[in-house]
């Protein structure tokens, strides 16, 4: 259990950091599913102008409804074209939220077209705003909730001061009510609330997400990041023409290390393992935990410069001793590698994982303390 400090400054990364990878993979997920659902709930609109027509409305405001929901439509597809690309765009959820927001202010400052009170008043239109909150849930990003209920909070506030601006006569219909200062604090207090319910929701599916990803005892991602993250970078590096090598690296005679110092002690061996390999490597690599004391290395890089890579990392682990306490003599670490390089020894994930356990073996058997790049 966290003490309410510690959360404090969690909810602060999440709002400083940029989401990491597994995040950004789930927020992508959410991304398309919301820019389904607004297609359908965009088609659903179209049985508006129909409606207008067949209850006796003019043919002009038919024909007005009609043009502002093919827009609807347009919009809307354009931003599911954008969330099935690939290629992820940083700013589409925050563009995307925002775009909904905005649609509802839109649709209520029309209302006035009928009567100003409509506009503060519609509660069907207004209830779009808190479903608009709650869909940037599903974005996964604590910033995108924060920025949506921000803008809906000041388009509100905006439209209410318009509206009040704009009228001369008493705030007063008999279809929407009377407008009160109070009813519409009361609104605006609804959207923080929503807004901060929201938010929590956000934070609480970050941490599980992450839970989930992540190996809890050295903070490394974990195989479902291997299963789900890796494939998608060897096809898009397939899809770029880029070449993308694999690395499976495994502790040597790890075993002994546990019993000569016990399990507590092997796990702060991992842990240091874990530190002075990652000291050397860039945001771009990324360093899986797989099993015990084995690891997959994934690095943007042609096999030879791979090889020459994960050299330094040898030479460097076996350079820095495992201290297990003060005192007590260091204990050197080395660790034995196997790589396979895509396009050239395999195409999708399982085949360069194979083709590395190959080489892996060949290390071990070789006297262990090495890496091994090809065969013979
Ligand atoms: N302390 C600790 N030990 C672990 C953990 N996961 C796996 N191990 C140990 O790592 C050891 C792995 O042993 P093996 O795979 O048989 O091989 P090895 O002794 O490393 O020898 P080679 O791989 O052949 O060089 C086992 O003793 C496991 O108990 C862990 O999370 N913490």
């Amino acid at each position: 259990m966290s003490t309410l400090r510690e959360t404090f400054e969690d909810v602060v990364a999440s709002l400083r950091d940029r989401p990491d990878e597994i995040l950004l993979e789930v927020g992508a997920g959410g991304e398309l599913l919301v820019a389904r659902l607004r297609m359908l709930l965009a088609g659903l609109l179209l049985l508006l102008p129909l409606v207008n027509h067949l209850s006796g409305g003019s043919l002009q405001e038919t024909a007005a409804g009609l043009v502002g929901v093919i827009l609807v439509l347009l919009l809307s597809r354009l931003w599911l074209g954008l969330a099935q690309r690939k290629r992820r765009h940083a700013w589409l959820p925050t563009v995307s939220a925002g775009f909904d927001i905005t649609m509802v202010s839109l649709v209520l400052a029309l209302l006035s077209l009928e009567t100003p009170v409509a506009t503060l008043n519609s509660a069907v239109v207004w209830c779009c705003y808190p479903l608009a909150i709650f869909a940037t849930a599903l974005r996964h990003d604590l910033r995108v909730t924060l920025f949506a209920g921000l803008m809906a909070l000041v388009q509100s506030a905006l439209l209410w001061l318009a509206v009040v601006q704009m009228t001369s006569e008493p705030l007063v219909s008999a279809a929407y009510g009377t407008v009160s200062t109070s009813s519409q604090l009361q609104r605006l207090v609804l959207l923080v609330a929503v807004t901060l319910l929201t938010a929590v929701v956000v934070f609480r599916a970050q941490r599980l997400t992450q839970l989930s990803g992540t190996d809890g005892l050295t903070g490394l991602p974990n195989r479902s990041f291997l299963n789900t993250r890796v494939p998608q970078q060897v096809a898009e590096a397939r899809a770029d023409g880029r070449t993308l090598s694999l690395a499976l690296i495994d502790l040597d005679h790890f075993r002994h290390i546990n019993a000569e110092l016990g399990h507590l002690a092997g796990d702060r061996a991992l842990r240091h393992a874990v530190k002075v390999l990652r000291s050397e490597l860039g945001h771009q690599d990324a360093l899986i935990r797989v099993g015990g004391e084995e690891f997959v290395l994934v690095l943007r890089l042609p096999i030879g410069a791979a090889w020459e890579r994960m050299e330094v990392l040898r030479r460097k682990l076996e350079a820095q001793p495992f201290v297990p306490e003060p005192g007590v003599e260091p204990r050197k670490l080395t660790l034995s590698a196997g790589l396979a390089g895509c396009p050239q020894d395999a195409n999708d994930l399982s085949g360069l994982m194979k083709r590395a356990d190959q080489r892996l073996r060949l290390a071990k058997d070789n006297g262990r303390n090495r890496v091994v790049a090809r065969e013979g």
